[in-house]
């Protein structure tokens, strides 16, 4: 397998020498590419993804399918503008080596792609994806009638002995830990041969909006879901067995990815524009827009996309985050530089993420002078002066970018490994520097 790449060198986060005043435009939405790409490679007729996110987890996504056989080319669409992928599916073939590197979506959503794969698949990854949960999609793919070698026990390296069909059917799943799960099954389910009834059976299940993303994308396929919001039984998902369309999908920008933008408007009492922020979305960052307001901005929807002032005031916050967790290390950043204590809650399956996420915020926020403490299912953040140190970044993309948003209002912040936040934004750094300069991206 790959090494995951080491960038030792030390980032100089910026310093924001007033308010930020620029237009951002952020790529596309990493849980809307890797969903797109499964849902095209699976369908019965070729499809578009056009501006999709290109960036290491969505990179993996499609090295994965064209592993397993399907056709996906570069292009420029019938209109001449913009960049896209020509998705073309074809019989899905093992042996195969598949690498999810760190991505939740890689590998909890293609192992149900593999069950349908004439061969084996071996599924391997960075070392930290050894130790993200996955036994609700092995035990799920089981009991709908997989073979699954899982030397790890429920996790990996491990190998699915595709035979070219999956029969479904029930199954009962516990994804407290990762709403993935939940998606991973339905994903695939219209070429199960009984398609499938997904049953959740944990005590929490975190990320809804994420889950809701996956329901409205095969409807938009052409696929038949039955879900709890629209009149279904509580934490039951059925999809029936039937072909997908091949559709031509434009990719939204990626709003957990505006968060660091957003929070500069905020820190820096300025004004930021995301263009095409989306009227409606299931994306979980567009409740940014409420979480920020209630610390201290405003916004509107306008024509050039959401406009997010500052107002140069940074409130605390109590809020649980369960459906947004992803969102929670920018959240953290910004808290720590507040007037008021904050409470984040509802998200204790953040310990399992890129990285623990609640000790990594609590550790790095603590060696720049903070008062953080962990909680049973988030974090205490009683803000304080800080001072200027080596921001660690522990191969997480979020703690990045929530060591860049301290650094604009802390002297001195240099943030380890900013490269890391490759996994769903290469242009991290060029674009912070284009923001600062006012220019925007
Ligand atoms: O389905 C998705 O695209 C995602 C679901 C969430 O995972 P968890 O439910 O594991 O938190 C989220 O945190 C992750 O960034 C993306
Ligand atoms: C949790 C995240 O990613 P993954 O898809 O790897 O779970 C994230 O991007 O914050």
């Amino acid at each position: 397998m790959t090494e995951t790449p080491v960038h030792p060198a030390l980032w100089p986060a910026p310093l924001a020498s007033g308010a930020v005043d620029a237009t951002v435009t952020v790529p596309g939405s990493k849980s809307v590419t890797n969903r797109g790409l499964v849902l095209a490679a699976l369908a019965a007729e070729p499809g578009w993804l056009r501006r999709p996110l290109r960036s290491r987890d969505t990179l993996l996504m499609a090295e994965a399918l064209r592993t397993l056989g399907v056709g996906i080319e570069e292009c420029v669409g019938p209109d001449g503008s913009g960049e896209a992928w020509r998705v073309i599916p074809a019989g899905l073939h093992g042996p195969a080596t598949v690498d999810v590197g760190n991505a939740g979506t890689v590998m909890r959503f293609l192992p149900p792609v593999a069950a349908l794969a004439d061969g084996p698949v071996r599924f391997d990854g960075d070392p930290r994806s050894y130790e993200r949960p996955l036994g609700g999609v092995i035990e799920g793919l089981r009991a709908l009638g997989a073979r699954i070698d899982d030397d790890n026990r429920g996790a990996l390296p491990m190998t699915v002995h595709g035979v070219g069909a999956l029969e479904g059917g029930r199954v009962e799943i516990d994804a407290s830990s990762s709403s993935q799960f939940v998606s991973a099954l339905l994903l695939s389910a219209p070429r199960f041969n009984q398609g499938v009834e997904v049953r959740h059976v944990g005590s929490t299940l975190p990320s809804m909006p994420h889950i809701r993303m996956t329901v409205d994308m095969l409807r938009c396929v052409g696929a038949q879901v039955d879900e709890p919001e629209t009149g279904g039984e509580p934490n039951v998902w059925r999809v029936s067995h039937s072909a997908l369309l091949g559709r031509d999908l434009t990719v939204e920008p990626d709003l957990s990815n505006a968060q660091p933008f957003l929070a500069a408007a905020l820190i820096t009492g300025g004004t930021v524009v995301i263009p095409d922020w989306p009227v409606r979305t299931t994306q979980p960052g567009d409740q940014l827009r409420q979480i920020f307001t209630e610390m201290g901005g405003t916004c509107q929807l306008a024509d050039r996309g959401l406009v997010f002032n500052g107002s140069g005031r940074i409130h605390g916050i109590d809020v649980d985050l369960s459906e947004v967790g992803e969102l929670t290390p920018g959240i953290a950043a910004v808290a720590a530089l507040a007037d008021s204590p904050s409470t984040l809650r509802g998200v204790a399956h953040l310990r399992l993420h890129e990285t623990d996420r609640l000790a990594a915020l609590t550790k790095e926020i603590n060696e720049l002078g903070g008062d953080v403490t962990e909680t049973e299912d988030g974090l205490h953040i009683r803000p304080r002066p800080l001072h200027g140190g080596v921001f660690h970044t522990y191969d997480d993309h979020r703690m990045a970018t929530a060591g860049a948003i301290i650094g604009l209002a802390v002297d001195g912040v240099q943030i380890e490994n900013v490269a890391t936040t490759a996994k769903t934004l290469p242009d991290f750094p060029d674009m912070w520097s284009s923001m600062l300069a006012g220019s925007g991206s």
